[in-house]
Parts: structure tokens; C-alpha cells; sequence
């Protein structure tokens, strides 16, 4: 199956197929035609909110308002304007991509509920604009005198193009609009979007800007269904609000998840049978709606991964697989090697540090600084401040008051991406990697801060783009080669061990190559055998010059790594010195008496 499944999706296959499609519409009726027209616009929209939906998490109700847009711009354009229709296209595409990144202000703000009640919003304002701007879309009489395919009044420099032809602009920009999906999916953009649908706080730290992420999902989305709606104007020649109603907005997300939500071969599927389906059961008359609903409880419960289930396929979000790396080129080495020598200075400075939640002081002006090439161990007993002042570190905490100086910056209170984005980053109590990803594009989503390449790069999959790609992937695989992760590299990692999960989120937080590495606590649960790798990795990330902070509990794993320790209780330092000192300490044993952690120590 997944090798039929790869040989359909294959670029030249799929040109066949549309090939076939191109010529065999010459003989086929106009009416069938026109329907496989119809099919087009609806992957387009499916496409579209897969995207916005699927792969970057924000819910879309409302997605019938850019179709609606799409297409009243086309509309109104081609009808007084007279302009040739690809540059209608054009406005239609910019209009509606320039709507997606505003709504994308508030609407990036808010999560769940608030997000389905902010989009069904967007999408019944549009249509009550649509509804009652007579003087531009004609109420709801509707807009008429569209030029169009059907009666053969859209021209293109005096070449009149007929239902047929028009179908065949559409087939080849359909195209067009997978193939850069595909690529961009596949790219370090593909994988920021989706890790911000899995999680907004991970993807910080990994130096991907959320309010920035979600922007361009809005914006790339909304334009391809503005698109949509640009073809679909000329197509019927003839707009009013009601196609653009609640209805179509749930239909649009309907056939996305039956197809397979963030599965770019199911958006195909889906729309497919959400053409045809509503037109066979049309012979059910009065009952048409109740099958229709049934057919969708029935795909539901059966089929949670969609139509895209059944072929047992995963998009991939990576360029190339490990064959495409080529054997015996010359490996790369995991991290940049820093030069320690003759740089005394702290890489990182914290300075009085003070954080609280409410009434609550979890950190009290702790001051603490960090050299490069050296391993500081964090500890302390429960609720004493470890893991909050590594979220304070990282940006996911804005400081109550104090410096954090990184490189001469006081980088307190930036917001984590950018944090990340200078060189700090870390690992999370509970891993938190993206859990339908491999252990590959796990490990290489670290490397996102890196890329040079933008986004029209990566759509169109220039050389630039994909030389990068390679070069992280080699990177990647010394990672993979380092933690002893090579074997379980295509494996998908949310079916893993947690230990092997663990290690991966490290070597992910290394393949971002940075300067200071936060873990914390990195060793629960890890066995034997994978806290050695583990220590393999850390040990490898000091000799590169980076400075590494520890949180853990155990004893025994940070003897004979850390340089120093660190020990906070009530969110103040009380120790700070050798392990040997730290054992022997009167305040850290008092701190530690009759908890767990004292037999440890
Ligand atoms: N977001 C938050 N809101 C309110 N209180 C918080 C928040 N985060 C941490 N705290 C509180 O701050 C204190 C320090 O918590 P923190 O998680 O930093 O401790 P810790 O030393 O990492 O503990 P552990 O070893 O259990 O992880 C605790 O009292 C905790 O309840």
C-alpha cells in the first residue's frame, strides 16, 4: 500500500494524472467539466485551512469568509475594471492574504473556544458584508454579469476561454499550489508551523516565533482561498452571499478532516467526495441531509485519521530520508566548536533575579553566572525554583525585577524565541517533542533558528534551500550518531520509550548548536544504559565550549560531571561550591532533611 500510495503521489504520476485530465476534457460534456472545476476549487479550500487548521492547530470556522472575499474581489474587478483576469487573481490572492495576517493579530491571541467563536465571527461578518453592500455585491439579489467560462464572456488578450480551458488554468495552478504546499511542508516552515500547533511554549524555545508563525498561516492560507474564490467567480459567473454562508464553512472544514486534517493527499480525497457526495444524495430528496450526516458520524468514529488513514501514509516533514543523504560524504560534526581560551568572562550573567506569581516569590534575587565550556549543576528540593528560574532564563517567564545579561543584552523579559534565537536553549521537566514527528525531524526541528533560507526558498525547493536542508541533516545525524538514537532515526517518536524520548529532546536541543544548554532534569527515567548516552551528549557539549546547566535529583549522575553546583531552597541560593562541599554543607542538609532527596545526597 505505501508503495502505491508513494508512486501516486509521485510528482511525474501526478502530472500524468492531470495531463490525462487536461486532454480528456476535450471529450468530456460540459457538465462534467464543469464538476471536475468544482473539484479543483474544493482542494484548493481544503488545502487552505489543512493548512491553517491541520498543520499549524488554529481552528477555522469561518473559512467561507476568504472563499467569499477571493471572490467578490475577482468579481468586482474583472466587472468594472476590466483588467485581465490572472491580475484579478493576483488582488483576489493579496486582498484576502492581507485579511488572513490581520485577523491573525487577534486571533493568534486566543486558543480553543475563543478561536472557533473569533473565526466563525470573521466568517458571519463576511457574510453580512456580502449581504448587505448592495453597491459592490449586489445583496442578496446577488452580483451578476461576472464575466465568465460558461457563456464565453472571459477573455484573455481577445482568447476566449471556454469551460474547458478554464478548467485547465485551474488543473495547472492546482498544481502549482501542491507542489509549493509540499515543499514548504517539508522545510523548516512546515515544521514550525506544526510545532506550534503541538506546542506554542516548546516552539518558543526552539526560537519559532508564535504571533509570527501564526501570521504567515493566516496569510498563506487565506490566499489560497482567496485563489479559490477568484477561480470560482468566472467559474459560475454569477455570486451570491448564500454560497458563502455558515454552511460552506463547515462543509470546507468537514471535507478537510474526512480527507485527513494535516495530510496534504487527503485534502484531495476530501474534496472529492464533498463534490460529488451532496449531488448522489441528492436522490434521497427530503432525507439527503440525514445520510449525509450519518455518513459523517460513520467517518468519524471509523476513520480518525480520515480518508488519508486508509492509505497508511504520513506527510513527511523533512526534504530528504536518510538514503537521499548518500553514503560516505563527509560527516559532519554535531556541534561549532568554541574557543574557551582566554575568555574568562561569564557567557551568561544573572544578576538579583527576583520572580513572583501573585503572592509568591519563587525566585528571591538569585544571582548566578555561567561560564562557557563548563557544566553547572542545579538542585534543590521540590518547589525551590529550579525549573522556574530556567523558565526565566529562557523567556518563558518575564523577570518580576533583575538582569539577565547575555552578550552584553539584558535579555530579561524577551519573549522565548528570541532568547532562543540568540543561543540559549533547554530541555522540559516532561519532553516535549512533536509527538507524530520521526526521531529525524524531531532532532532537526532544534536546527530551526539556523536556516538562512526563506519561505519563497522553500516553496519552490531552490538549490540554496536544499543544500541547507542537507547540511542540518548531516548535522542531525551525528546527533543521532552521538546518542545512540541511529536505530529508532524513521521511527515515529510518540511511540517510543519515554528514556529514548528523553535523549531525543536533548540531542534537539543540541542540533540548535548553542551556547548555553538548560536540561531539565534530564535523566528521569532514564535507564542505565541511556543516561550514559546521555552523559556522552553533555560531555561532548562542554568540550564545544557550551555552558550547560543541569537540574537533577540524582546524586550519582551529576557526580563526576558538573563542574559546580548550585543549590536553591525557597527560591534563594544557599550553596555554591564542589559536590564534595555540597554533601557536607549544614544548610543544604537542613534544606534536604527528611525529603526523599536527602537519601540521594
Ligand atoms: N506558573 C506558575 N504559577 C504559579 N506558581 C508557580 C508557577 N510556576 C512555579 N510556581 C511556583 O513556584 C515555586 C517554585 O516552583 P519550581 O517549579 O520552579 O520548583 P522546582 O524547584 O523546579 O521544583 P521541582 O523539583 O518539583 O520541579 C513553587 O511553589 C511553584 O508552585
Amino acid at each position: 500500500m505505501k508503495k502505491l500510495v508513494e508512486l501516486i503521489t509521485n510528482t511525474w504520476v501526478l502530472g500524468a494524472f492531470a495531463l490525462a485530465f487536461a486532454i480528456g476534457a476535450s471529450f468530456a460534456d460540459i457538465g462534467t467539466v464543469q464538476m471536475w472545476s468544482f473539484v479543483l476549487i474544493n482542494i484548493l479550500l481544503a488545502q487552505s485551512i489543512n493548512l491553517l487548521t491541520g498543520i499549524t492547530g488554529q481552528i477555522s470556522l469561518g473559512h467561507a469568509g476568504f472563499f467569499a472575499i477571493g471572490a467578490y474581489v475577482c468579481a468586482a474587478v474583472l466587472k468594472t475594471w476590466g483588467i485581465p483576469f490572472p491580475l484579478a487573481f493576483v488582488l483576489s490572492i493579496v486582498t484576502t492574504a492581507a485579511v488572513g495576517y490581520v485577523l491573525a493579530i487577534p486571533a493568534g491571541r486566543v486558543r480553543e473556544f475563543y478561536l472557533a467563536m473569533m473565526s466563525l465571527a470573521f466568517g458571519l461578518i463576511v457574510y453580512e458584508l456580502a449581504r448587505e453592500w448592495r453597491g459592490v455585491t449586489g445583496g442578496i439579489m446577488g452580483m451578476r454579469g461576472i464575466p465568465s467560462s460558461q457563456i464565453g464572456t472571459l477573455n484573455l488578450f481577445g482568447w476566449t476561454i471556454d469551460t474547458v480551458w478554464y478548467f485547465r488554468i485551474i488543473l495547472v495552478a492546482l498544481l502549482g499550489v501542491m507542489l509549493a504546499l509540499r515543499n514548504f511542508v517539508k522545510s523548516h516552515f512546515g515544521r514550525a508551523f506544526f510545532a506550534v500547533h503541538v506546542s506554542e511554549i516548546a516552539a518558543g524555545t526552539l526560537g519559532i516565533s508564535q504571533s509570527a508563525t501564526k501570521r504567515a498561516a493566516y496569510a498563506i492560507s487565506g490566499g489560497i482561498a482567496g485563489l479559490a474564490g477568484a477561480f470560482y467567480a468566472p467559474l459560475v459567473g454569477y455570486l451570491t452571499p448564500e454560497s458563502f454562508g455558515m454552511m460552506r464553512s463547515v462543509e470546507v472544514l468537514v471535507m478537510s478532516i474526512v480527507g485527513g486534517l494535516g495530510s496534504l493527499t487527503g485534502q484531495v480525497l476530501g474534496a472529492v467526495v464533498f463534490t460529488y457526495l451532496p449531488q448522489k444524495l441528492q436522490a434521497f430528496n427530503d432525507y439527503q441531509y440525514m445520510a449525509y450526516g450519518l455518513i459523517l458520524v460513520c467517518v468519524f468514529t471509523l476513520l480518525p485519521k480520515g480518508l488519508a488513514g486508509l492509505l497508511k501514509t504520513r506527510t513527511r516533514y523533512c526534504k530528504f530520508e536518510q538514503s537521499d543523504l548518500g553514503q560516505g560524504r563527509e560527516a559532519a560534526t554535531p556541534l561549532t566548536r568554541r574557543d574557551v581560551q582566554g575568555r574568562a568572562e561569564p557567557l551568561i550573567r544573572i544578576q538579583d533575579v527576583t520572580m513572583e506569581f501573585g503572592g509568591l516569590r519563587a525566585l528571591k534575587g538569585v544571582s548566578l553566572e555561567l561560564r562557557r565550556g563548563t557544566i553547572t549543576a542545579l538542585v534543590g528540593p521540590n518547589g525551590s525554583g529550579k525549573s522556574t528560574l530556567v523558565n526565566v532564563i529562557s523567556g518563558i517567564y518575564k523577570p518580576t525585577s533583575g538582569h539577565i545579561w547575555f552578550n552584553n543584552e539584558d535579555i530579561g523579559g524577551w519573549p522565548s524565541f528570541r532568547v532562543a534565537r540568540a543561543g540559549i536553549t533547554r530541555t522540559f521537566q516532561d519532553p516535549r517533542n512533536v509527538p507524530s514527528f520521526t526521531v529525524r525531524e524531531n532532532i532537526l526541528m532544534g536546527a530551526n533558528r539556523l536556516y538562512l533560507h526563506g519561505a519563497v526558498g522553500a516553496a519552490f525547493n531552490t538549490g540554496a534551500a536544499q543544500a541547507e536542508e542537507m547540511q542540518f541533516l548531516r548535522r542531525v545525524n551525528a546527533l543521532l550518531d552521538i546518542s545512540g538514537l541511529a536505530m529508532h532515526a524513521d521511527d515515529i517518536i510518540g511511540d517510543l520509550p519515554y528514556g529514548i524520548q528523553r535523549l531525543a529532546e536533548v540531542a534537539r536541543a543540541l542540533a540548535s548548536d548553542p551556547d548555553l544548554l538548560m536540561l531539565d532534569e534530564p535523566a528521569a527515567g532514564l535507564s542505565e544504559q541511556e543516561a550514559e548516552q546521555l552523559i556522552k551528549l553533555i560531555r561532548m557539549a562542554r568540550e564545544n565550549g557550551v555552558a550547560v546547566m543541569v537540574i537533577d535529583h540524582h546524586m550519582d549522575f551529576l557526580a563526576g560531571l558538573v563542574n559546580e553546583v548550585v543549590v536553591l531552597e525557597a527560591g534563594e541560593e544557599i550553596y555554591r561550591g564542589d559536590m564534595e562541599g555540597m554533601r557536607s554543607n549544614s544548610a543544604v542538609i537542613e534544606a534536604y532533611l527528611g525529603t526523599e532527596e536527602a537519601c540521594h545526597a
